[in-house]
């Protein structure tokens, strides 16, 4: 079953995106956790669609209806259930995708799996949609995790080829966190927000779309989190970011560019601090071993552009086998890494809930 994850509580999502709604069910999460509606609301928000020209023109309130779980303004240990209805789909728009799979999206490999049952409708079961009810669960988690003193937080590292100052990898004040979590492009800096915003532009004019990279930061991690050597805390944390439709990389701390180091580069030299061991520097993300060190945790995730452009490509016509032209309608994200800050930093707040339940079971302290 791909619809359940998690080792020590349960996620499962379902939906599709043009279906009456999507939604989640959070099973074993910890009794006692406030329930911050605000909070809640502002996450939903920071994804949402339509908002503005970066983004889908698609418009969906995403106010989460919680059926269950929730009294009195707490967890009650049991099922927590939500419900995010879909309002605005215009499903006409997919009918000549049928036959016509489009390149970039799961629309033939939908059908293969489903054999032909699959909803098209929007993309269907793995729409972007899906995240929503992710981001819900990722600020339950958030709740939780704030509870034991850990913080999540990203930002935009990259959108095309232009880059954002990266987080000091050692030292992420959570006050940095919190002000990336409250501006409209969580980027730290400005002048390279302004030329996201008008590659984006650009690709939207050309037709075409564009992709980038998030990087993610958990701070407050106790150390000794995770299960070698087959339920590392990388492999749980990635493989919920790659449950993100259009992640197709995943690196943690110095990530790929660690394999050009030399081990005295590499290894990060240890230290006490304030009685606390620490790291001097963070190339291996705050994990060794598949087990948190108490180094922030940093992953980055690499999103593609988006596949449904609206310029014509050619494509297979499934019904006769010939190369046909495909010209896309809907209403598509230019770029989808604008919205994707708060789906990457839910996942990964869902899995260190897991792996924070694993070591800590569910005793009140
Ligand atoms: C928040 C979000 C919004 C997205 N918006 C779109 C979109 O508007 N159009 C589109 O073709 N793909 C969009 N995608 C990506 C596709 O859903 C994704 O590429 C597709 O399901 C294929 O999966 P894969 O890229 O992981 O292989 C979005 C993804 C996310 C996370
Ligand atoms: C609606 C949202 O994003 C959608 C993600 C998406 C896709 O193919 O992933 C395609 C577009 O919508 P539809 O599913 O109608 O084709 C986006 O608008 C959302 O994020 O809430």
């Amino acid at each position: 079953m791909g619809s359940v994850w998690g080792n020590n509580f349960k996620l499962t999502i379902f939906g599709e995106s043009h279906g009456g709604g999507i939604g989640c069910v959070l099973d074993g999460f910890p009794a006692g956790v406030a329930y911050d509606e605000e909070f809640i609301l502002s996450e939903m928000d920071r994804r949402a669609p339509g908002k503005n020209r970066q983004s889908t023109a698609r418009r969906e309130k995403d106010l989460p209806k919680v059926l269950s779980g929730v009294f009195e303004g707490k967890t009650t240990g049991t099922p927590i259930s939500c419900v995010i209805e879909n309002t605005d789909t215009r499903s006409g728009d997919y009918r000549n995708l049928i036959d016509h799979p489009r390149p970039g999206h799961a629309d033939y490999t939908g059908r293969i799996r489903f054999h032909g049952c699959n909803d098209p409708r929007g993309g269907g079961h793995f729409s972007g949609r899906l995240t929503a009810p992710l981001v819900f669960a990722g600020a339950m988690c958030k709740l939780f995790l704030r509870s034991k003193g850990m913080a999540v937080g990203s930002h935009i590292a990259s959108i095309g080829q232009i880059m954002d100052t990266p987080f000091d990898d050692v030292c992420i004040p959570a006050e940095q966190l919190e002000t990336l979590r409250t501006q409209q492009y969580p980027i730290i800096n400005p002048r390279a927000q302004q030329a996201m915003l008008d590659q984006i532009d650009q690709a939207r004019e050309a037709l075409d779309s564009l992709g980038g990279i998030i990087e993610c930061a958990v701070i407050g991690v106790p150390a000794g989190l995770g299960s070698p050597m087959l339920c590392p805390a990388e492999g749980r944390i990635s493989s919920l970011l790659f449950a993100v439709p259009a992640v197709k990389g995943v690196e943690f701390g110095a990530g790929f560019s660690i394999s050009a180091m030399h081990g005295s580069e590499a290894n990060d030299r240890m230290i006490l601090e304030d009685g606390v061991v620490k790291t001097e520097t963070n190339n291996n993300g705050g994990i060794l071993g598949g087990i948190t060190s108490g180094m922030p945790i940093v992953v980055r995730a690499a999103i593609k552009p988006t596949p449904s452009i609206s310029r014509e490509q050619m494509t297979l016509n499934l019904a006769d086998g010939k190369v046909e032209p495909l010209v896309i309608k809907g209403r598509h994200d230019p770029c989808i890494v604008t919205r994707a800050a708060p789906v990457v930093e839910a996942a990964v707040a869902v899995a260190m809930t897991d792996l924070y339940l694993e070591a800590y079971g569910y005793a009140q302290d």
